[in-house]
């Protein structure tokens, strides 16, 4: 039997209870052999689980007297030896856990697990210029000033540099019509040298993003939110040119993590970029959903949106949210945040994405692979073709007889 992970949508309203909670039929199959099943996961320990200790002692808010010690612990590291502050640290994590009855999730590194893919896709992008003198390029249509979004666009830019990917990033002032967007769609199009297009979302509203994102080349389109691609991705048996780089993250995630989704409840609290689906009748009681998921994945952008209770205890909790709020100490000063209040979160989850540090870099990864695979796929170009061709030009001279 083959696996499936349903991907439900969010519905509009969160706070109606006016019906009692109903499930939907999933909208979407993800058909993903290889980290459907267990054997094909990771064995071991894996690397990207951080252990609690590390994580509690770098958060400044601490929640009970066993974890406050431990930060108190660390602040004199300079007058206990390392190794003696260390066993401390453990031995009143555990001691603090086990008065208040309480366990801790592990940190899931997304940082390491974007480094680790951009240094696949960075030797990929150099065999490829080596052998064809070429090398991807994407393009990135910024429309209007929003801050979020120019911070992420620079992300993106300084994640291309560091692989080896030439970017391109077109801003467009906040009023452009909607012709002078899709020209710039059209000229990208067009370039040979661009492999890969994001228009950056969201878009201002008296842009149609329909419109906008239907007249991204398919073969560009490394978001993978053309209809075309989003459409195969939703049919079983058939194969989106990209995947969506947050889902693919998020299902990377899962894999380095060995955590199976074979026979798993698994609930996606989502928004959908897609209008029209009849999302509203999903979750119309969302925590008693949540409750019962083995694995939760939001992707909201409400800050502490799911709470500890909507927990089962031991759920693996992927947290897509990434909301820009103002430092409460200083308005002028930002940071990003999740949907899952994770000092409550890790007291039922056994592994969790922080924000930031989760996904989100993950995502950015899968931005670069996606984009590599779109130059790949212009320029009929394969790993093997260079290992083909690094295998001729090995050969020793003084071996050809001739
Ligand atoms: N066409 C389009 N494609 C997108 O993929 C797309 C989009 N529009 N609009 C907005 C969302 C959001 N998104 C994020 C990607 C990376 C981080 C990320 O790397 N976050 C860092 C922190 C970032 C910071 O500190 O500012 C982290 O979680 O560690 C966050 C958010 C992509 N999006």
């Amino acid at each position: 039997m083959r696996g499936r992970m349903a991907v439900w949508w969010r519905c509009k309203s969160f706070t109606s209870s006016a019906s009692p909670s109903r499930l939907a039929k999933p909208l979407i199959y993800l058909d993903r052999p290889d980290i459907w099943y267990p054997s094909s996961s990771p064995s071991g320990v894996s690397p990207y689980l951080r252990h609690a200790y590390y994580r509690l002692s770098r958060k400044r808010k601490v929640g009970h007297f066993g974890m406050e010690l431990l930060v108190t612990v660390h602040k004199s590291e300079r007058f206990i030896s390392d190794c003696f502050s260390y066993l401390l640290a453990v031995y009143m994590l555990e001691d603090g856990r086990k008065r208040n009855n309480e366990h801790a999730a592990a940190d899931i590194d997304g940082k390491l697990i974007a480094n680790d893919i951009k240094a696949t896709v960075a030797t990929e992008i150099r065999h490829m210029k080596s052998s064809i003198r070429k090398v991807p390029g994407l393009g990135v249509i910024l429309v209007g000033k929003r801050k979020d979004s120019f911070s992420f666009v620079s992300i993106k830019k300084k994640a291309c540099e560091e692989v080896g990917i030439a970017s391109v990033v077109v801003e467009l002032p906040e009023d452009s019509t909607e012709h002078e967007v899709l020209a710039v769609v059209s000229l990208l199009n067009r370039k040979e040298s661009v492999h890969g297009i994001l228009v950056q979302l969201p878009l201002p509203n008296h842009l149609s993003e329909e419109k906008i994102i239907n007249a991204v080349n398919v073969e560009k389109d490394v978001d993978g939110f053309h209809p075309v691609n989003m459409g195969n991705l939703a049919m079983t048996g058939r194969e989106p040119l990209f995947i969506p780089c947050a889902s693919r993250g998020c299902l990377e995630v899962l894999h380095r993590c060995s955590v199976e989704i074979i026979g798993k409840k698994v609930v996606v609290i989502g928004r959908s970029k897609i209008g029209g689906l009849p999302t509203s009748l999903l979750l119309q009681n969302p925590e008693q959903i949540t409750r019962e998921a083995d694995i939760l994945v939001s992707d909201v952008g409400v800050p502490n949106l799911v709470r500890g209770h909507w927990l089962k205890p031991g759920v693996v909790v992927i947290d897509m949210g990434s909301t820009l709020v103002k430092d409460s100490n200083n308005s002028h000063c930002s940071h990003v945040t999740g949907d899952v209040c994770y000092e409550e979160a890790i007291h039922k989850a056994s592994a969790i994405t922080p924000v930031p540090g989760g996904v989100g870099p993950v995502t950015i990864s899968m931005l670069l692979s996606n984009t590599v695979e779109a130059a790949k796929r212009a320029y009929q170009w394969t790993e093997r073709s260079y290992q083909q061709e690094q295998s001729f030009s090995y050969i020793p001279l003084s071996n050809v007889h001739i």
